[in-house]
């Protein structure tokens, strides 16, 4: 795991942590608590916003749009409990290499 992935694996550990606590004092527990439906209308309208912020090409709100999407994506994956690292696998099958040859590349 680098240190890109850390924040996306910690912050799902988190998810996963919100699935008990209270919907009072937690947005995510809250939008948990809501359900499926709500998850995909939160991550819908989030995407909807990045479009928005792509079109409008400003740096810093692109940015903003971008974290809010990934993380109700990282609620619907915890909601379905798939770790981000079964996504990273993934892409890592993708691009045709592991992940130990991936770093050696990198330390090319
Ligand atoms: N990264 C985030 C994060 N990104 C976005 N959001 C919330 O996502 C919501 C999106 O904004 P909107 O205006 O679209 O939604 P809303 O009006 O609040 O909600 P709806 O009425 O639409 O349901 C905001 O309330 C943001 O605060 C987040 N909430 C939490 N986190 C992380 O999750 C951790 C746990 O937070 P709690 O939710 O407080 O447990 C935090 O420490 C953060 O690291």
């Amino acid at each position: 795991m680098n240190q890109r992935d850390d924040v996306l694996e910690a912050l799902y550990q988190v998810i996963q942590e919100r699935k008990t606590a209270s919907a009072e004092t937690s947005y995510t527990a809250s939008l948990l608590q809501k359900g499926l439906d709500k998850i995909l209308k939160k991550f819908g309208e989030e995407a909807t916003e990045v479009v928005i912020a792509g079109k409008g090409g400003v740096r810093d709100e692109i940015v903003y749009e971008m974290a809010d999407l990934l993380f109700h994506a990282l609620v619907l994956l915890g909601y379905y409990d798939i770790p981000p690292d079964t996504v990273y696998a993934e892409l890592r099958r993708r691009f045709g290499i592991s992940g130990i040859a991936e770093k050696a590349a990198r330390q090319e």
